[in-house]
């Protein structure tokens, strides 16, 4: 097996290919610097071999038009190892996770004897409620050994096979009908006048705002989708905060429904449950019906697809292994993305080291989401600015009127924000079921488990243009996993750095290793996928999947070239 920078995993979920698109600003403040900063050299090795990298090689600069990017910080010879990274997210392609290809090293099982699968036969992780038989549910995580378990983590993987299970639980429109949305008004004084387009972009203060209010202020920044396109990077980054805030204080009010927890009265008695597992089960697939479809005829999707659980199960990972950082990441889970270029640039500053990457290094990998909903706004529009139509009619018995002004929200989305929603949903859902059913046995789990669209936005955006394609030995693409420490490696179409996967119990590691001789002060680059095909077609496919054009020797010289023979 070897492993190459490949297509983001959202390529093949959530994410649609398209092309010809501006950098955002996510990208884009690092790409305007104009001077070349080095930062400061790398850490230590800690839990990697102290002496294979001597007098640490590369370190992280801040160079014009391309953001972030290793750079030599000495000489470095031909064939030596410059850098080692370890995965710190991961998820496997649907068909191989449940044959033979280990879910911790991602090799191949030479002894099937000796193989774990997860869940077991017998699902003992599945508690349920008292009396409830335990249920049996397929395999879906696949290990070496126990060795290999162990590296990976018991808990992750048992909690991972429980997500899926929870994912795959089918969404129906009987089940939707026990729970009839409750919205309710927004207060008087928050509803007086129309927005002015001055809009608060602290996500704090969006929580507490009331999601009609919140859609107000998003529709005073943009009221077409040519709107949405046009607008800079601080009011698109404005603009999401209060479409996906809206989500949220919408489902915070239906949840403190169906929790009673609007009720004080109701709050203080907590020896009564004030819900039903069905109401539980039945709020998100009704949020989806009413919110994604717009239209109480349709009908609402079953189940999740296999490519959305992958980015499920990635984004899950990340929260596991958040935890031990989670103090230090506390207040970067409400991240203002407006703010990501300029944190980005100054974490950047941070000594780099070959340690085992945290969630904080994570969060210090470049969010592309700018760039990513304008690419999948304007392929979708191709030139006309027609919004979609929803059905008006309110529902018997519902109390839709306050729902209604989401249409007109709805109507200009990107297809990309409702896709996105969708998975936000199924994973609240999930979330969700699992902590209540967990609520006495394991109260970590709803900590874990606890999700706003903030922190959501951040994993999912970083995931993008940021994460390796797995292959085997015949190409085959096996997953995505991420290397946050790993990540400030710039493409070249002329790479002088080329990656290895290590092998056996290190096969999580990544190893980065010079082709030729570099030059202390040179950057050093890897290559994001195929550079065997012409140039036109490496540009096109390096700004429909990582938003930017290459204007490296050889891409220049090619150019050149083209334009001569034409
Ligand atoms: C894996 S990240 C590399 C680190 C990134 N420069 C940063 O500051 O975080 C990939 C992103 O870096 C930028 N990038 C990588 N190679 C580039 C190049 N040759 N020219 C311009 N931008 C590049 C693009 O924005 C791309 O989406």
């Amino acid at each position: 097996m070897n492993i190459e920078i490949g297509q983001p995993a959202l390529a093949g979920g959530l994410k649609s290919i398209g092309q010809d698109i501006e950098p955002s600003l996510d990208a884009g403040n690092l790409h305007n610097a104009t001077t070349a900063s080095i930062h400061s050299p790398p850490g230590n090795l800690k839990g990697l071999p102290a002496t294979a990298i001597p007098d640490f090689p590369v370190k992280v600069a801040l160079l014009p038009n391309k953001g972030r990017s290793y750079v030599a910080t000495r000489d470095i010879q031909p064939q030596e190892l410059v850098f080692v990274a370890e995965a710190f997210g991961t998820t496997m392609c649907d068909p191989w996770l449940d044959c033979g290809v280990c879910h911790y090293c991602w090799m191949n099982i030479p002894d099937r004897k000796a193989q774990i699968r997860l869940p077991s036969p017998v699902d003992t992780s599945c508690r349920g409620k008292p009396g409830r038989n335990k249920k049996r549910v397929p395999a879906v995580m696949v290990f070496c050994d126990d060795i290999c378990l162990q590296r990976y983590g018991p808990e992750i993987a048992e909690s991972l096979c429980r997500v899926e299970q929870k994912l795959r639980r089918p969404w129906n429109e009987a089940g939707a009908r026990h729970w009839k949305l409750k919205a309710l008004a927004a207060p008087k004084t928050t509803q007086e006048g129309p927005a002015t387009g001055a809009v608060s972009l602290t996500p704090l203060s969006l929580t507490e705002q009331h999601h009609t209010t919140l859609i107000q202020q998003a529709l005073a920044l943009a009221g077409s989708r040519k709107g949405i396109l046009g607008l800079s990077d601080q009011d698109l980054a404005g603009f999401l905060n209060c479409a996906w805030g809206a989500l949220d204080s919408l489902i915070a009010e239906q949840v403190s429904h169906i929790l009673g927890t609007e009720d004080p009265a109701r709050k203080q008695d907590s020896g009564v449950r004030a819900y039903t597992q069905e109401q539980c089960e039945a709020l998100f697939p009704k949020l989806a019906k009413y919110l994604l479809e717009g239209n109480d005829e349709a009908t609402i999707a079953a189940k999740t697809s296999d490519d959305d659980c992958e980015t499920i199960r990635l984004m899950t990972e990340i929260l596991y292994r958040r935890q031990p950082d989670m103090s230090s990441i506390a207040e970067d889970t409400s991240l203002d993305l407006c703010l990501s270029a300029e944190r980005s640039t100054r974490e950047g500053q941070r000594p780099v080291c070959g340690e085992r990457a945290t969630f904080a290094d994570y969060c210090t990998m470049q969010s592309n989401e700018l760039a990513l909903v304008r690419q999948q706004l304007g392929e979708e529009m191709d030139g006309t600015d027609e919004g979609r139509t929803f059905c008006t009619r309110p529902a018997e018995g519902d109390h839709s009127k306050h729902i209604a002004p989401w249409r007109d929200l709805l109507s200009i989305l990107p297809a990309h924000l409702l896709d996105c929603f969708y998975v936000y949903l199924r994973m609240r859902d999930a979330y969700m079921l699992l902590a209540l059913e967990e609520e006495a046995a394991s109260p970590t789990l709803a900590t874990t488990l606890s999700m706003d669209n903030n922190l959501f936005r951040a994993m999912l955006y970083r995931e993008v243009a940021n994460s390796f394609g797995i292959r085997d030995a015949s190409e085959e693409l096996l997953g995505f996993a991420v290397f946050p420490l790993a990540c400030f490696f710039n493409h070249s179409c002329r790479p002088n750095v080329e990656k290895k996967r290590r092998q056996g119990n290190k096969a999580r590691q990544m190893e980065y290793w010079s082709t030729r001789a570099i030059s202390a002060g040179e950057e050093c680059c890897i290559s994001y996928g195929d550079i065997s095909t012409g140039w036109k077609e490496r540009q096109e496919r390096l700004q429909d999947m990582y938003f930017f054009t290459c204007s490296c020797p050889r891409c220049l010289e090619e150019q050149l070239g083209s334009s001569v023979d034409a």
